[in-house]
């Protein structure tokens, strides 16, 4: 029965996650939607989720009361914005709520937050949840182990309307391949070049970002060496495969003890 299945809250129910989530979720045998919740003011408050989306009703109220939306919920998907998802975690915590978290751009207090709520709740986390960013992360790392000494540039692309960089993949790919290298990212971490930079620093991890159009998420890894360079790649064409590994990611913590996880713990990588 529909009833006994896991119920699951949309956070950000609007957003280009948030529809794709309701969408992927509404076709998923083994969970419910239990409630979708926007930010306070939100044109979509007190409609059906399903019919604000333009589609049938799924019976499921827009609010902008996060305990109102989780009172019969067993986990929060969510991808919105660093502010909300920090409450967020506390309060689904309170309802011993697996929280699924997607919003990129926090910030190291923020991961704190996050860490201290997952002492006593189920917190998976990742900068990207599809399948094949999680496997490209293991390879980064491998990769970045194996070549010594050749250098390491992060390039991403993404959509006009991405609010932070470089993207969390963009992070998760540096983070591996310093990782790889036996290095902390903060310390070998570059930002994008303008002006008169000096030739590159050895040993450093550089990002660039563009913004343009549509572009749903692309990545290269690029490490380059003398005479050959080898690029790791990624393009996403589709928001699903995030949804995906979101819904995944809240069947698979539901069977879980406290923590703060990954994709590459709910994946098995
Ligand atoms: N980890 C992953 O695989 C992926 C992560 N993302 C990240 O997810 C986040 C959202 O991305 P998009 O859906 O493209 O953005 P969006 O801007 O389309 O959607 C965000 C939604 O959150 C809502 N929101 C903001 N504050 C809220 C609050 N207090 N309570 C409830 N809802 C609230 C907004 O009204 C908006 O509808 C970004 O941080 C993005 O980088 C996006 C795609 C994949
Ligand atoms: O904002 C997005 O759209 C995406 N954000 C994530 C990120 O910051 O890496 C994942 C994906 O690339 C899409």
């Amino acid at each position: 029965m529909a009833g006994d299945l896991p119920g699951i809250v949309v956070a950000g129910a609007s957003g280009r996650m948030g529809r794709m989530l309701l969408q992927v979720l509404s076709e998923e045998p083994n969970l419910r939607i239990a409630g979708a919740l926007e930010r306070p003011g939100h044109d979509w408050i007190g409609s059906d989720a399903g019919e604000a989306m333009g589609g049938a009703p799924l019976g499921v109220t827009v609010t902008d009361d996060p305990l109102e939306a989780m009172a019969s919920a067993q986990g929060v998907i969510d991808f919105t914005a660093p502010a909300a998802t920090i409450e967020m975690a506390d309060l689904a915590a309170q309802a011993r709520a697996v929280h699924v978290i997607g919003t990129t751009g926090l910030s190291a207090e923020d991961i704190a937050r996050i860490d201290a709520a997952a002492r006593h709740a189920v917190i998976v986390r990742a900068g990207n949840m599809s399948l094949g960013v999680n496997l490209l992360v293991q390879l980064a790392k491998q990769a970045a182990a194996s070549l010594e000494g050749w250098d390491v540039e992060i390039v991403e692309a993404h959509h006009h309307h991405k609010v932070d960089a470089p993207s969390g993949t963009a992070l998760m790919l540096g983070e591996a391949a310093a990782e790889g290298r036996g290095q902390d990212l903060e310390k070998v971490y570059r930002a994008a070049r303008d002006g008169i930079t000096g030739p590159r620093e050895a040993g450093t991890i550089g990002f660039s970002a563009i913004r343009a159009g549509d572009i749903v998420g692309e990545h290269d890894v690029i490490l380059a060496g003398q005479g050959e360079r080898v690029v790791l790649r990624h393009v996403a064409t589709d928001r699903a495969i995030f949804a995906r590994g979101a819904v995944r990611a809240a069947l698979w913590g539901q069977s879980q003890g406290p923590g703060h996880y990954s994709m590459a713990d709910v994946l098995g990588l």
